[in-house]
């Protein structure tokens, strides 16, 4: 796997080999060398998944500290257009995003560390997004950004969404309780 870093500092894009053969193929998703070689967290509490129709968009997610964490996402079926958008007070890139496609295809994963919001839109009929995050679920600490007001370019204007991610705070009104830290690949 190749681990190559975005413009949001912490934030890395994985490439991963994927070895295909006549009965389908095989993807490693995580070697724990690899991820510590680059600084990145290796102490995943959950894993889940969740599937998505085409034009659903999920987001922009994250819990808040003490709960924040770490998150690790890939697409093992069909393909999303994948968003992290940085809220960590004092980074060099606050309230600014990147977007990268993740696909069974492409085999890509995206690693971001706490602190960032994440969300994405379905861009095929099925889409199975799998996650390993580095602390557990914590309801209260559930929250997030409004999917259409961060200036991202999304490809859909009337997404098929959850009642709650239209009640989220637009990212101007937003009281950020992240701080951005030098080592920010690392778990909180
Ligand atoms: C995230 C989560 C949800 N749930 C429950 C709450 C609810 O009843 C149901 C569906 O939850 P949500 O509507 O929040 O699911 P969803 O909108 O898919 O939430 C996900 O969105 C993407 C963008 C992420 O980055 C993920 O970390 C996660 O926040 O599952 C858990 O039990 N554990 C969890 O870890």
């Amino acid at each position: 796997m190749k681990i190559v870093a975005t413009a949001i500092p912490g934030c890395y894009q994985i490439i991963t080999d994927i070895r295909r053969d006549d009965r389908g193929s095989f993807v490693k998703v995580f070697h724990e060398d690899i991820f510590r070689e680059h600084g990145l967290a290796t102490d995943f509490r959950e894993e889940y998944y969740s599937t998505s129709q085409r034009n659903v968009i999920r987001g922009l997610h994250f819990q808040t500290p003490p709960h924040d964490h770490a998150k690790l996402v890939y697409c093992t079926h069909g393909a999303v257009m994948d968003v992290a958008l940085d809220l960590r007070k004092g980074s060099p890139m606050y309230g600014q995003h990147i977007t990268l496609e993740l696909s069974a295809e492409n085999g890509h994963m995206l690693y971001l560390p706490a602190g960032l919001a994440h969300g994405f839109c379905s861009l095929s009929d099925q889409s199975l997004m799998v996650y390993k995050v580095t602390t557990t679920y914590a309801p209260n600490n559930d929250g997030g950004v409004l999917w259409n007001s961060a200036g991202i370019a999304w490809p859909v204007q009337d997404p098929v969404m959850s009642p709650r991610d239209g009640t989220f705070p637009a990212l101007a009104a937003f009281d950020s309780p992240f701080v951005y830290a030098a080592n920010a690949g690392a778990a909180a």
